[in-house]
């Protein structure tokens, strides 16, 4: 088991590193250097009891045994070091090939991941296997080296008292193994349960504004006390199931001394055996014991890291989105779906997102795509950035299937502005130049200005230096989304995707933001999901997808005199921004803000 669990471990990282292996060499030296003093002890004692000892010998032993010991602490502060250097190296080669494998993945992937599970495995699960390699394995190979070569001596003692020392061992290792089955449900439970209470805690923690705001506190406190409750009761089981059987691989080890007390006296009392023989078995069985007594025990921790090891594996080994071996260049920046067909399950009766779109995205060109909700309009964005695979069909960039690309050339081309803008904990610089690491301070600074950020970034405490709060929950969705836009403009990709945010936005910010989006959608080819038809009036072709289909497409006074679903919704919002206008005392409110919005990429007006 130790031997596969090494193994695995390096594989894991996909490094050996000499300093782990080194380290262990020294852990082994150390654990013999433990048990070398015993031997000396035995000539010592066997010269006292012959009477032929002499001071100078009796001190040479007493220096021999010194040494020992020294050399015991020296080779110990040289194999610690070692080992835990290896191993928090290969380790940190672990986590950066994990995060790695994790940006391969297809998103599907993430959405059916339970987010405390996740978690568990790259935190806790992590943690054991690097507990494992930095503190478990040099004591365990010197816990191990220290008994085999007390018992190698002892058997060259006298080999019928080693074997009955070694007596109650075989049945010892079978109490041992039977423990480790008894452990086994237990383990898996608490597993389990901790994956369940960390989820749980998660989504308290991360829900707290809506249960607050529903005040549903009691009922989500059950569920949580009652997930806690199993992982208290789990981690119960775990240490109380197989306690008797772990008493009893302890006890069946040392019957092997009681019965060396019985064998050592019967062979004493028939002369057989000399005294000083047996009373350096009786002193050295007692360690062999204790340390075989250890090992055994720290093999229950080797479970739980086979366990994790395993649940690690399986992120480590999902299957990425394939890549090719030979990346092909796209020439050019227009996009083309030809029979595009998409679902989220990949299983028979699984909802079909999207069903036969064929459609050119133009290059240079601004494209809307609207629809009602659930049409597929994120899936089909999604798709362009190849967050997942087409199940039938091919979407093609510059006359190049997206899968020949290869997903790190393809997002050099793809810039995205979602309405879900995720800010890093960092300074809003860092933030920024995710766009484009490396980007000098002045760059970042006037693409914050292109994406009118500029003025609310210097008036932060410390300006582009501020700290924010992890996802940015110190600023406002408007200014989380100027930052994000800031970030696209950085990255300068000649195609844009953009998720139209400015519905939960006040229509001040709103128009800001429709101002930003217009700079950054100069001269690209920009794809834009709009919600709000009337900021896309000028885009230079819409299409309008309805249930995974794409039912009509063109420009929009097209589109309005076709009379079909985006007539409808055009009609249907007039209507609705009509009823707002007249509802309330603040009626000039939206008409006078609609009427200083810029709709989105105004400079396209002037063209058309
Ligand atoms: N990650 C996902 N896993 C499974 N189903 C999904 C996932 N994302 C979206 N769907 C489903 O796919 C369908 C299309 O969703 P999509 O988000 O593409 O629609 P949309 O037109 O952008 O909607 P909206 O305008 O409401 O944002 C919906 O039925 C939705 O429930």
């Amino acid at each position: 088991m130790i031997r596969e669990l090494v193994q695995s471990g390096f594989r894991l990282s996909g490094t050996r590193d000499a300093r782990l292996i080194r380290g262990l060499w020294w852990s082994i030296a150390e654990g013999l250097f433990t048990a070398a003093p015993y031997p000396l002890l035995y000539l010592l004692l066997t010269e006292v009891f012959a009477g032929s000892v002499t001071p100078v010998r009796a001190l040479g032993y007493g220096l021999a045994m010194a040494a020992c010991v020294a050399l015991r602490i020296g080779a110990g502060r040289i194999g610690m070091p070692l080992v835990f250097s290896g191993a928090y190296a290969m380790m940190g080669e672990a986590r950066l090939r994990i995060a790695d494998h994790l940006r391969k993945l297809p998103m599907g992937w993430f959405g059916k991941q339970r987010g405390g599970d996740l978690s568990a495995r790259l935190t806790s699960d992590l943690e054991l296997i690097e507990h494992l390699w930095s503190h478990f394995l040099g004591v365990f190979v010197s816990g191990l080296a220290m008994p085999a070569f007390l018992v190698l001596f002892l058997c060259w003692i006298d080999g019928r008292l080693a074997l009955v020392v070694l007596a109650g061992i075989p049945l010892a290792l079978l109490a041992l193994a039977w423990t480790q089955r008894v452990a086994a449900h237990p383990g898996t439970r608490m597993i389990a349960a901790s994956a369940a209470a960390q989820s749980a805690l998660l989504e308290y923690v991360q829900g707290i504004a809506v249960i607050r705001g529903f005040g549903r506190f009691g009922e989500i406190w059950k569920r949580l006390e009652v997930v806690l409750g199993e992982h208290h009761d789990a981690l119960l089981a775990v240490e109380t199931k197989p306690a008797p059987w772990l008493a009893a691989y302890g006890f069946l080890l040392e019957i092997g001394y009681v019965s060396l007390v019985l064998a050592g006296a019967w062979w004493l009392a028939d002369g057989t055996l000399e005294a000083p023989t047996l009373l350096v078995f009786l002193v050295l069985a007692l360690p062999v014991y204790r340390q075989l007594f250890e090992v055994g025990l720290s093999t229950m921790m080797l479970r739980f890291a086979r366990r994790a090891l395993g649940r690690i594996e399986g992120v480590l080994y999902e299957a990425v989105l394939p890549e090719p071996a030979q990346p092909k260049i796209p020439r050019g920046h227009g996009i083309v779906f030809d029979k595009v067909r998409f679902a989220y399950e990949h299983r028979e009766g699984a909802a079909v997102v999207l069903d036969g779109v064929s459609c050119e995205i133009k290059a240079d060109r601004l494209t809307a795509i609207v629809g009602p909700s659930a049409a597929g309009k994120t899936t089909l964005v999604h798709l362009i950035a190849r967050l997942w695979d087409v199940d039938a069909g091919a979407i093609r960039l510059g006359g190049v299937d997206l899968r020949e690309i290869g997903t790190d050339q393809l997002h050099q081309h793809v810039a995205m502005v979602f309405q879900d803008v995720l800010l890093f904990s960092g300074t809003v610089l860092e933030n920024l130049r995710i766009g484009k690491p490396g980007a000098s301070r002045k760059d970042a600074i006037e693409a914050a200005r292109r994406a009118q950020a500029h003025d609310f970034i210097e008036a932060l405490p410390q300006g582009y230096d501020t700290m924010l709060d992890e996802g940015g929950a110190s600023l406002s969705g408007g200014e989380r989304q100027r930052i994000s836009i800031a970030r696209a403009l950085l990255k300068d990709a000649p195609i844009l995707l953009l998720d139209e945010a400015t519905a939960s936005v006040d229509p001040s910010a709103e128009a800001e933001i429709q101002r930003a989006i217009a700079e950054l959608a100069r001269g690209r080819t920009v794809v834009v999901i709009a919600h709000r038809l009337k900021n896309v009036r000028y885009a230079d072709q819409t299409l309008v997808l309805d249930e995974g289909m794409l039912v009509e497409q063109g420009t929009h006074s097209e589109l309005l005199s076709h009379g079909g679903l985006y007539s409808r919704l055009w009609a249907r919002q007039q209507e609705a921004q009509n009823w707002r206008m007249g509802m309330s005392t603040h009626d000039s409110l939206p008409a006078t803000a609609s009427a200083a919005q810029p709709p989105l990429v105004r400079h396209r007006a002037d063209k058309v």
